[in-house]
């Protein structure tokens, strides 16, 4: 077995990730290569589905560029199972104690957070890498930059309500290594099954990255 990405590492793979919902698994395999093409090669597949833990499998074992993780993760349950699906990573909107005390070695979990007690209950259960969601309807920019003078070893992945113009912002910003969101997957586009259209957005989301 290989030796398992930080959550730093993949955090910083990539300077947009794309939040996924994948409703048919026979999408999973071209969807990924759509978005790796494009340059995004970090994937968030969110556990919304009944396909989501096959398509997480699927795309690990097919789109070997691809570093897919999982999405929605609400309890230890659903990290068990993904870090056993060949996840390489899992991703939370919030964080609960149970989730917390998950053992993270093997696939790393990120937490999400909005406030500033959250963040406290995470760093002291070890972690250091966080989702902020969800940023736009929790303080945007303005939380991330109150939060680096008491948490200065934090480092976050916004998500929630980001597009194409805000992500700038976001990712100027010393505390966010990446940035996630779903503005680049029109659900029509899901729908009709363009892939050339969502590499092409991918690609214009990628170029977005300033400095990282
Ligand atoms: O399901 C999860 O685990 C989440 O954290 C939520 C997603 O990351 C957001 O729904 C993406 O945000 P939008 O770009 O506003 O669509």
């Amino acid at each position: 077995m290989t030796t398992p990405l930080t959550a730093d590492a993949v955090l910083r793979a990539a300077p947009i990730i794309p939040t996924i919902t994948i409703d048919h698994l026979e999408d999973a395999v071209p969807f990924a290569r759509a978005l790796v093409d494009g340059g995004l090669r970090v994937l968030e597949i969110t556990l919304r589905t009944p396909a989501a833990m096959a398509a997480i499998a699927k795309i690990a074992r097919d789109v070997p560029d691809a570093i897919v993780g999982a999405g929605t993760v609400l309890t230890p349950g659903h990290y068990a199972a993904v870090r056993d699906s060949g996840a390489v990573f899992a991703i939370s909107p919030g964080s609960s104690p149970e989730l917390l005390r998950a053992n993270a070695a093997a696939c790393p979990l990120i937490p999400g957070v909005a406030t500033a007690s959250e963040l406290m209950q995470g760093m002291q259960a070890g972690f250091t890498h966080f989702k902020f969601f969800p940023a736009e309807a929790s303080g945007g920019t303005s939380w991330l930059r109150a939060v680096q003078g008491p948490f200065a070893e934090a480092r976050f992945c916004p998500t929630g309500g980001i597009s194409a113009e805000t992500a700038p912002n976001y990712l100027a910003l010393s505390n966010v290594l990446t940035v996630g969101g779903s503005w680049m997957l029109p659900k029509d586009a899901i729908v009709a099954r363009d892939w050339d259209r969502i590499r092409q957005l991918a690609t214009q989301a990628a170029a977005l990255h300033q400095k990282k």
